[in-house]
């Protein structure tokens, strides 16, 4: 087995580091040429029900940019169609379900996931990558409930959430019992990746910004205290993650979870300031790395001179890279994070 470089884990703990970690949401595929020329032969769903090709694309960000972790190739929706759920993801749309959960019945029918059977090909990816191939920690993720129903209820993407919420203030009862099954995919589908090898935990919650912050404790945050509470039992870091989401972050840092995301609407300052003593991570807009490279720079520097002031500090894009974005750009900015932050 190959030696760990534990410098991503160590800061998601807040313990001190040599250097500032740096991954980026989304890094995995996108703008990489190599991913593409795969892209032109195989759907995401095909890439990832071959452990050999997923764990190749996997591989590339951690390779090409010289990233402190991997994140596993696949989809917030790739365990759907265990529970009953036919997703298809549609190229320039996104996730798109043709049977969306609209009733109390929908949701009694949907179903359990045992990924020893019905995934066994991510566990396969995460053995390979962790036990032979990645030289840095391999990050799990699960999609949260909240963006998760959104997408069930809606039939695909929404830039209003109306239907998801009608169903959440309309029907609670359906709601918490569609929460309930949601946690408990995420917890045995999370565990599994964990026991396979994964050794942090992110949850993407990207869309739970559109409820207001009672909202969020009424209907989300004890299903979200049940996630974290049993992924905690296995030992790894949890990370949250949200956008347009700041007005939540509080309400994150009070979970058992160990690092708080940040997209760039709040400053890394800001959030201390409100008491966000966990690890942070985060939190460049993503469309900065469409500027020129001097634009880039100043801003990685402006945030890392808030971000370095605790130990407990990723370096992170407030979202996903954009597809439009220079490989080379990505390599430069984590050398530059490394290098600065090094000193
Ligand atoms: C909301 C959400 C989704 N998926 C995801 C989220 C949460 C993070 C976020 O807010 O962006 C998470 C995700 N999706 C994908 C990953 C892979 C690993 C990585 O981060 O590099 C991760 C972590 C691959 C993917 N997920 C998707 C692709 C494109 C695949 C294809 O074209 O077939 C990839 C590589 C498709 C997808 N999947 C989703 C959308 C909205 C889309 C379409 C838009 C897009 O391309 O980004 C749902």
């Amino acid at each position: 087995m190959k030696q760990l470089n534990d410098t991503f884990l160590r800061a998601a703990r807040g313990e001190k580091t040599d250097y500032t970690p740096v991954w980026f949401m989304r890094q995995a595929g996108r703008s990489q040429p190599e991913y593409r020329k795969i892209k032109e032969k195989y759907s995401l769903f095909e890439i990832t029900h071959q452990p050999e090709l997923c764990a190749y694309v996997t591989r590339l960000p951690v390779e090409q940019y010289d990233v402190d972790a991997a994140i596993l190739y696949k989809d917030i929706m790739s365990p759907l169609p265990s529970i009953g759920v036919d997703v298809e993801i549609k190229s320039g749309i996104g996730p798109v379900i043709d049977n969306p959960i609209r009733s109390a019945a929908d949701v009694e029918k949907l179903g359990e996931i045992d990924p020893e059977s019905d995934v066994p090909y991510v566990l396969d990816t995460i053995k390979l990558l962790t036990q032979e191939q990645l030289t840095v920690p391999l990050i799990g993720f699960a999609g949260a409930p909240f963006t998760m129903a959104s997408y069930m209820i809606e039939g695909g993407p929404s830039k209003n959430y109306n239907k998801t919420k009608s169903f959440m203030y309309s029907e609670p009862k359906a709601w918490f019992a569609l929460m309930d099954k949601l946690a408990d995919m995420t917890i045995t589908y999370g565990k599994a990746q964990i026991k396979a090898g994964a050794s942090a935990f992110q949850i993407f919650d990207s869309w739970v910004g559109a409820l207001n912050v009672q909202d969020y404790r009424t209907f989300i945050k004890p299903v979200m205290e049940k996630i974290f509470t049993e992924l905690k039992e296995e030992n790894v870091p949890l990370i949250m993650f949200g956008v347009g989401a700041s007005h939540l972050a509080k309400e994150w840092h009070e979970l058992p979870l160990d690092v708080v995301g940040l997209d760039w609407r709040l400053q890394i300052n800001e959030a201390r300031a409100m008491g966000i003593s966990k690890t942070v991570m985060g939190n460049l807009d993503p469309a900065i790395l469409l500027a020129p490279w001097e634009v880039i720079e100043e801003r990685a520097k402006a945030i890392l001179d808030q971000g370095m002031e605790l130990p407990g500090y990723i370096f992170n894009l407030g979202h996903g890279v954009f597809p439009s974005v220079n490989p080379d750009t990505l390599k430069r900015l984590t050398a530059f994070v490394h290098e600065y932050s090094a000193k």
